[in-house]
C-alpha cells in the first residue's frame, strides 16, 4: 500500500469485533478501535494499553471495513487524548458508522461522537475539575472502594441520561484459565442501595455488569 507522508497515524491497540458488554448498550454489535496511552494509570485496569502498534488512518480505514458492523467503540487506553483522532472520526461518520467512545472523562471529547460512555475514577477524584466532560450519555462507575461521595460529585458535575456503578474486576494472582473472574458485586449492590434510598429528585443508579467477562468473549 502507497502511503502519503502526511497521512495521520494512530497508535492502536487492536480492532476487534464484538457486543457492547457494559452500559446501556449492553448487546450492542460493535467494533471496537483500542487506541494505546492513557492519561490515568488505574491500578486494576483490565487493558494494556501500553501494547500498541502505529497504524495509518488507511489501514485502520480497511481494517474496520472488513469487519460487519454499523456501530463503533472508540476506546482505549484514553481516546480522548488521542491526537489527531477528529480526522479518523470524520472519516468514519462519512461511512455512516454510529460512533461511540469509552472515556474516563478528565477531557471533552470530538463532536463526531453520537454516544459518550463516561468512567470517571474515584481514584483520582481530585483530578475531575472544571476542564473536565461537561455532559454524557451514560456514567458508569467502578466500584473500588466506598465510592459514595464521588457519585454524589460526578451527579453535580456531569449531568448524564443514565448512572450506573460497576463492579470492579479484581486482578488475582492466579492466571490459571479455570478461575473465573472476580468482581466487588456485593459492596455494588449495598452502594446502589444507599444511592437509591436517597431524597427523590436524585439519579437513580443502575447495575451495569461486564458481560462480555461472564461470558468469556472479547
Ligand atoms: C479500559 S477502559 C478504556 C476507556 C477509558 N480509559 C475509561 O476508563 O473509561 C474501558 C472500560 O473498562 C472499565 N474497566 C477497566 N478495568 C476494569 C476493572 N478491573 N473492573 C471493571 N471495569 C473496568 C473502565 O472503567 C471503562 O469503563
Ligand atoms: N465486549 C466488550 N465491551 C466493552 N465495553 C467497553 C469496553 C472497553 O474496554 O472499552 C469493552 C470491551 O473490552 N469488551
Ligand atoms: S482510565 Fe481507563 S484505560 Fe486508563 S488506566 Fe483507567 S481504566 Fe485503564
Ligand atoms: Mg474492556
Amino acid at each position: 500500500m502507497i502511503k502519503l507522508a502526511t497521512e495521520p497515524q494512530f497508535n492502536i491497540v487492536e480492532i476487534f469485533q464484538s457486543l457492547q458488554g457494559e452500559g446501556y448498550n449492553t448487546g450492542m454489535d460493535a467494533i471496537f478501535i483500542r487506541f494505546g496511552k492513557c492519561n490515568l494509570a488505574c491500578p486494576w485496569c483490565d487493558t494494556d494499553y501500553l501494547s500498541y502498534s502505529t497504524l495509518s488512518l488507511s489501514e485502520i480505514l480497511k481494517q474496520v471495513e472488513a469487519l460487519n458492523a454499523t456501530n463503533i467503540i472508540i476506546t482505549g487506553g484514553e481516546p480522548s487524548v488521542v491526537p489527531e483522532i477528529d480526522l479518523l472520526l470524520k472519516q468514519l461518520k462519512q461511512r455512516g458508522y454510529f460512533l461511540t467512545i469509552e472515556t474516563n472523562g478528565l477531557q471533552p471529547v470530538p463532536s463526531e461522537i453520537d454516544f459518550i460512555s463516561a468512567s470517571p475514577k474515584a481514584l483520582y477524584a481530585k483530578k475531575y475539575h472544571s476542564q473536565m466532560l461537561t455532559q454524557a450519555d451514560e456514567v458508569r462507575i467502578v466500584v473500588d472502594g466506598d465510592v459514595f461521595d464521588f457519585c454524589q460529585f460526578i451527579e453535580q458535575h456531569l449531568p448524564a441520561k443514565h448512572y450506573y456503578l460497576s463492579p470492579c474486576e479484581q486482578i488475582t494472582v492466579s492466571s490459571s484459565k479455570t478461575s473465573s473472574p472476580s468482581f466487588t458485586l456485593l459492596e455494588t449492590l449495598q452502594l446502589l442501595g444507599r444511592l437509591n434510598q436517597r431524597a427523590q429528585g436524585q439519579p437513580h443508579w443502575q447495575l451495569s455488569l461486564q458481560t462480555h467477562k461472564l461470558l468469556g468473549i472479547r
